[in-house]
């Protein structure tokens, strides 16, 4: 088995991303959603991006952004991985010509197969609840709406925190895991202790994985 991998989401300050790199992260994400509390221009998300260790991934966040906006956000960012997680058509995300991410808004009724099989092009289907305004939203949704034959790999996220991202991991076994607002002291504010704790509780996690 292959350890899960992690990505801490919606950055914005220096030592957010020392926090989060000495904790172990796989991915960092930039979230250019102007409505976001999180929201970075390209340029800030550039300065951070220099930051990180080699084999730590940028990745960028959009929701419905025009394509100007987004070759903007790739010119400050050539080698980030994208994550669409508004309304974009699986033709709107290939355009971008780049591995992505696809959100999909967890909730009773809602299709996963056959939205994992629009994305197929996806490098991973990313699970979120359902909320207004699209997502960071803190809210978990009922992990036991995956089927357990989605055809592409699975980032789970959706209000984890490091007191149920263990649980998660167990139930649903994801390629990794994503959290922004379960490591935060204040909306948009990380806590570097809270991160640390996260990442630890996915190692837990893994540990059990591998002793079972
Ligand atoms: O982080 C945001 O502000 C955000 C805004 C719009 C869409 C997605 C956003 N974040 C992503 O939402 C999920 C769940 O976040 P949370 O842990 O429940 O707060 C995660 O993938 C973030 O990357």
């Amino acid at each position: 088995m292959s350890r899960t991998r992690i990505k801490i989401c919606g950055l914005t300050r220096e030592a957010d991303v020392a926090a989060a790199v000495e904790a172990g992260a796989d991915a960092i994400g930039f979230v250019f959603y102007a409505k976001s509390p999180r929201h970075v221009t390209p340029a800030r998300a550039a300065e951070l991006a220099r930051l990180l260790p080699p084999f730590v991934t940028p990745v960028g966040l959009f929701v419905n952004a025009p394509e100007a906006e987004l070759a903007q956000a790739l010119q400050a960012l050539p080698n980030m991985l994208l994550q669409f997680h508004g309304d974009e058509s699986p033709a709107a995300c290939e355009r971008a010509g780049r591995p992505y991410l696809r959100a999909a808004r967890m909730g009773p009724g809602f299709d996963l197969l056959n939205f994992a099989q629009q994305y197929s092009s996806a490098q991973a289907i990313l699970l979120d609840a359902h909320v207004e305004g699209y997502g960071g939203g803190g809210k978990v949704f009922d992990w036991s709406l995956i089927p357990k034959n989605v055809p592409s790999p699975v980032v789970l996220s959706g209000g984890l925190h490091a007191g149920n991202v263990l649980t998660g991991i167990l139930q649903v076994r994801p390629t990794a895991v994503d959290v922004s607002s379960g490591v935060e002291e204040a909306k948009g504010l990380k806590s570097a202790e809270m991160i640390r704790q996260f990442c630890d509780a996915v190692r837990q996690a893994d540990a059990r994985i591998t002793q079972s």
